[in-house]
């Protein structure tokens, strides 16, 4: 079958076989659900169809809902394209039909796949099958029936988990909670799910209905405890986020009113949802995720990636460490340089705080964690380099050393070997300058913590080879990092784009705006934190590196401040000593400082530029604008320069990389919303008032001048520039 569909087989037991075709994830397009209606028909006509198992081909039940179609009412704002399957479809033509129905699951069942299941009269699952409701991340809720049959099948608590949290489970975990009715091996799969469907027919297996349980679903009042305790949680962990709520509202109308209600409540706030602009971003953040892994002229000329068995991280600080532990994590061997054994001891400690962190938050078992250190062998010279696939130097931000070193490493290693550098800022072409081997250098710039944060910038330089970047990507996603290719340039694609943001910041304090006002509508906005709770939590050696290689390389439009200097002179350095514009004390949340004041009060003395030396009067609105517009205003150059693929992938890494919030869709994507225009306009009027930091770009204001997004691809520009 080449077109998605669905196909029936009836066997001589009687026993008719649907099978959902769709790959790579059996996404339940509309067409599919046409279909499902059909065979079910005919399975009820059939006076030779006793019962009925529904499946996945390939391996797999289904990934859920197409969420095309969203993407499809999100453009056109038609809604009327959503089906409604839940009452039409799965509770009158498969949970009340007069035959039964078991869904043989393997490998996926999630989204509306799940709630496929969760109608049918029994669900058997192969080992290892990935059972969950993720809807809450695309900003909607469970919208064919979740909302009310996960509860009555395995409890509200658990139930809520796995909503709220988007949190799926396995086959074993399952069935020990009653989602699944038993786990066979997935050779017997179908043999077990047509002698269950047999023996639900004939009356020696339940025929339950899910939705007309409430054995699990406890009293009232403890009903109503757990769903405020919820609601409380979620107002604390979904800011900004309107389907946390609403799915608690619609399981609470299910509880007090019954399933059929709940069900009906269900499909209206669902269609509500899809319409809202946090599903616009959450779903263009799931596909632009996604789209990333597509690089012209590297993904599309039929490489293959190469295997990389063993890769050699040079320097075992902060990063090198992170990087490392990434790697173990995911079986990759890595031999660990240092200069000498007392660092190197320091880095093979740090890896091991790592990896017991991870078991102790439960995020990895002991054996796991065991067998990851195995990975890691420590050195201090390049001996061992003869074998590598792959080194990453991570060492201190020196041009001679990290020249040097490359120089070292193109003679200790193989010539397949791929040279990658670490570096947040240093030009590529400078670091591999002494060598002869340019078409395998690149940049790998991790986010730190390394082991943690998401994101792998791949930089690449005009020299860098596609078989390079591919087999760097294919690493990136080994050890379950989401690879962004970009350009070479100061600060590549996210530092670059967001180096604005402190010094916006630092601007709006020296016209007389509290820092913690600041703090307080950024982390509003949906970051995790403000820029100053950022610049004490980061270290301030970071701040002053930073703004001095900005300033280099972006003279015209560099606003340096006085003020981390004058903190860093008063005793203050951040987290790191307890004190910066914030007091951290163990155990406690960081509390605002009212001493930091007269500080702040004699970098304004020294900035002078308050106009007529009052604070400036500002509204909430406009703080939030002026610190992320000129990000935005960065971000179109970035654009016009070409040192990303789309506009999307500087999206995605905004999110990953800098935590924008994804509901916003990611940096671009946010201020087409808001509109080129009133970003130009504002950027423009700034820039009169308080000078050329607010310069809008020539990118800018083209798409403003013309209407166009600034996610428009660049041939939509005039005098477009060379592409990556
Ligand atoms: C009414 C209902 O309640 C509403 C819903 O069901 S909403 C949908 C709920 N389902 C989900 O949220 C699951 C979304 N998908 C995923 O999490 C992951 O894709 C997955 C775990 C299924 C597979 O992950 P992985 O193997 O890494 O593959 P991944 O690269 O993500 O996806 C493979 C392809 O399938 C597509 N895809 C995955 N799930 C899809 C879906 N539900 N609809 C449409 N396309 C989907 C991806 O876009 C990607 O396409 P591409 O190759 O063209 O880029």
């Amino acid at each position: 079958m080449k077109q998605p569909g669905v196909t029936m087989e009836v066997g001589n037991d009687g026993v008719a076989i649907v099978t959902i075709y769709n790959p790579p994830v059996n996404a339940l397009a509309l067409t599919i659900f046409d279909r499902l209606k059909e065979h079910f028909a005919a399975a009820m006509r059939r006076d030779d169809v006793k019962a009925i198992v529904v499946t996945g081909s390939g391996g797999k039940f289904s990934g859920g809902f197409d969420i095309n179609v969203f993407e499809r009412v999100h453009k056109t704002g038609d809604i009327s394209i959503l089906p409604d399957t839940s009452i039409d479809i799965l509770v009158n033509v498969i949970e009340d039909a007069r035959k039964p129905t078991v869904a043989a699951m393997e490998g996926l069942a999630l989204g509306g796949g799940l709630e496929l299941a969760l109608v049918c009269h029994a669900r058997i699952a192969a080992p290892k099958t990935q059972l969950g409701l993720p809807e809450l991340t695309l900003g909607v809720l469970p919208g064919s029936g979740g909302t009310q049959r996960l509860p009555r099948l395995i409890g509200l608590p658990k139930a809520i988990e796995m909503m709220l949290f988007s949190r799926s489970i396995t086959s074993d975990e399952g069935k020990k909670l009653g989602l699944v009715d038993a786990v066979v091996p997935k050779e017997e799969l179908l043999k077990v799910s047509r002698q269950w469907a047999l023996e639900i027919a004939g009356g020696r297996k339940p025929w339950i209905r899910s939705l007309h349980r409430t054995d699990k679903l406890g009293s009232l009042p403890e009903m109503h405890h757990i769903i405020n305790t919820a609601r409380q949680q979620a107002k604390q962990t979904a800011k900004n986020m309107p389907q946390h709520q609403a799915c608690l509202d619609v399981i609470e109308e299910g509880i007090i009113h019954g399933g059929y209600h709940g069900l009906l409540k269900e499909s209206k706030v669902f269609r509500e949802l899809v319409a809202r602009d946090t599903s616009k971003g959450l779903v263009h953040a799931f596909f632009a995720q996604r789209t990333t892994a597509k690089v012209p002229n590297v993904t599309d000329i039929g490489l293959k990636p190469r295997p990389i068995k063993k890769v050699a991280v040079i320097g075992a600080g902060l990063m090198g460490s992170g990087i490392a532990t990434a790697l173990i994590l995911s079986d990759v061997y890595v031999i660990l340089k240092e200069i000498n054994s007392e660092y190197l001891l320091k880095g093979i400690k740090a890896i091991e705080a790592n990896v017991q962190g991870l078991v102790s938050r439960k995020r990895l078992s002991k054996d796991k964690a065991e067998k990851a250190l195995l990975m890691l062998k420590g050195v201090l010279d390049y001996s061992e380099f003869k074998d590598v696939d792959m080194v990453i130097e991570a060492v201190i931000e020196s041009i001679p050393l990290k020249q040097k070193i490359f120089v070292d490493i193109e003679k200790a290693c193989p010539s397949h070997c791929i040279l990658a550098s670490n570096t947040s800022t240093i030009d590529l072409n400078i670091v591999g300058e002494k060598t002869k081997s340019q078409d395998r250098i690149v940049g790998a710039h991790f986010f730190s913590p390394a082991h943690v944060m998401p994101l792998l910038e791949i930089v690449r330089t005009e020299k860098t080879s596609p078989q390079v970047i591919l087999d760097l990507m294919t690493v990136g996603k080994i050890i379950k990092k989401v690879p962004v290719v970009v350009g070479n340039c100061t600060g590549f694609a996210v530092n670059r784009t967001f180096f604005p943001y402190s010094q916006s910041a630092h601007l709006l304090v020296n016209l007389g705006v509290d820092v913690f006002r600041i703090d307080q509508l950024i982390s509003n906005f949906g970051l995790p934190m403000g820029p100053f709770q950022l610049q004490d939590v980061a270290g301030y050696g970071v701040a002053v590196a930073t703004t001095k290689e900005f300033s280099l390389a972006f003279p015209d439009r560099t606003f340096e401040s006085p003020l981390v200097e004058l903190l860093i002179k008063n005793g203050r350095n951040g987290k790191n000593n307890g004190k910066g514009y914030y007091i951290y004390e163990k155990g406690s949340k960081p509390k605002p400082d009212p001493s930091v004041f007269p500080i702040i009060e004699e970098c304004r003395r020294l900035t002078n530029i308050m106009p007529d030396g009052k604070p400036i009067s500002i509204t909430d609105e406009e703080i939030v604008e002026m610190i992320l517009f000129p990000v935005v205003n960065e971000a179109c150059r970035v654009l016009d320069d070409g040192v990303v693929v789309r506009a999307s992938d500087l999206d995605t890494a905004s999110v990953l990389g800098m935590s924008f919030p994804s509901y916003r869709g990611g940096i671009v994507f946010w201020a087409d919303t808001i509109g080129a225009k009133h970003v130009y306009r504002s950027l423009q009027k700034w820039y009169k008032l308080y000078g050329n930091f607010f310069r809008p770009s020539r990118f800018l204001e083209e798409r403003a001048s013309r209407g166009i997004p600034l996610s428009a691809p660049a041939s939509a520009s005039s005098g477009a520039r060379p592409r990556l």
